[in-house]
């Protein structure tokens, strides 16, 4: 168990800035997710936290010590990479057993290391498989085991670098619990990266979004959900992604659609008589079925047609042409429309989020949202 402080940590691959001023701050005991797309600098930031990449500039202390000249060895991290290499002529027990028995950790017996690794096989669905060699095994129960061969060893801060990636959904989802549940029981300190935000939302207490090698926001999951710093953070989240409408402010209301709709705007916004803003609306937050006819208070409706509708498993999304703008919609099958039928689109105003206008493809702060703000810290 320990602490783990990240400070303007940089690293460049040549012309390439992999991490450009990286902070973190993991408490004790947390299960801290850094999410972020491919390329973001995720793995590197990780490698430099365990000592097996030179950095450019920046400071690392682990457990209250200072980083710099310590060899990966005395770092007390434990890592756990996408690819797992485990030994071809060891069963998966001598394989786990195999951390326990090295220098740093040889202080347990054999009792003790057979309830540590009991408890891992346990947590990770593969205590059946203890006799079994890596060639008698399925990809994903590999990688049970290599993440195993992490988690059996004592570390002041575990590194685990999208330990979850080669299982199937229902597989992924089952362990995304019991992680969880292994880093509660045992007060695990926990640095997790991730490209899925389903996985961070769930596994983190708190989640830090990267984005080019920066940070971007760090809250809690409910925050960044609820409160999105801006376009990045809150396309990032959410599959399909966030709808983004633009509009003008006009006599107190926001136009998006060509005019078509109108959304009040709080005084909290802060917006001025024609400031450019975009309006933002998750596909699973809008739901069709609403009676026609008189906007009730705190919602917003819309008007539109089914162009297209994709079964997804029990849900089916949707793009419906509102006065010439797309808006996705993901409903369950019920509640779904043909393509070609007019739709009642209702969504509640705390869900509509306002961001800052700009030019496309650029990412704009978040100014708040039309109706009372969801996720705020008490
Ligand atoms: N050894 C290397 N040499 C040169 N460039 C590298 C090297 N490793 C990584 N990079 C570059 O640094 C950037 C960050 O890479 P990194 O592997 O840290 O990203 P990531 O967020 O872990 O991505 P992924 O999710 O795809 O693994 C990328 O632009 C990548 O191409």
């Amino acid at each position: 168990m320990g602490t783990l402080k990240v400070q303007g940590l940089r690293k460049k691959y040549g012309k390439t800035t992999a991490v450009d001023g990286v902070d973190l701050a993991v408490e004790n005991g947390e299960f801290f997710v850094v999410l972020g797309p491919s390329g973001a600098g995720k793995t590197t930031t990780l490698k430099c936290i365990a000592g097996l990449l030179e950095f450019d500039d920046g400071w690392i202390e682990i457990a209250g010590r200072n980083m710099s000249g310590v060899e990966p060895y005395h770092r007390n991290v434990a890592m756990a990479f996408e690819s797992y290499a485990l030994y071809p002529q060891k069963t998966v027990f001598e394989n786990l057993a195999s951390p326990l028995r090295s220098g740093r950790t040889g202080r347990y017996g054999a009792e003790e290391r057979r309830r540590r690794i009991q408890t891992v096989t346990d947590t990770l669905g593969i205590s059946h498989l203890w006799e079994r060699f890596p060639r008698e095994l399925s990809n994903g129960q590999r990688q049970r085991v290599a993440l195993g061969r992490v988690l059996v060893r004592p570390a002041d801060v575990y590194l685990l670098d999208e330990p979850l990636s080669h299982l199937d959904a229902k597989l992924r989802a089952a362990m995304r619990a019991e992680l969880k549940q292994l880093g509660e029981l045992a007060d695990i300190t926990t640095l997790y990266v991730t490209h899925d935000y389903q996985e961070a939302l769930a596994l983190g207490d708190r989640v830090a979004v990267l984005r080019d090698g920066r940070i971007v926001q760090v809250d809690t999951p409910e925050q960044v959900w609820h409160q999105p710093v801006d376009t990045f953070v809150a396309r990032a989240l959410g599959q399909p992604e966030m709808n983004l409408l633009d509009g003008r402010v006009d006599g107190g209301r926001i136009r998006v659609a060509g005019g078509t709709v109108s959304i009040p705007v709080p005084p909290a916004l802060g917006v001025q008589q024609r400031q450019a803003v975009r309006v933002g609306l998750r596909p699973r937050d809008i739901s069709t079925g609403a009676d026609p006819g008189a906007e009730p208070p705190g919602r917003l409706r819309m008007r539109g047609t089914v162009r297209l509708a994709e079964r997804l498993g029990r849900s089916v999304e949707m793009s419906v042409d509102v006065a010439g703008t797309p808006v996705i919609v993901v409903v369950s099958s019920d509640n779904a429309r043909p393509e070609g039928d007019e739709v009642d689109l209702d969504i509640a105003l705390e869900h509509v989020h306002v961001f800052a206008g700009g030019e496309p493809d650029v990412d704009t702060p978040r100014l708040g949202a039309a109706g009372i703000e969801l996720g705020k810290q008490a």
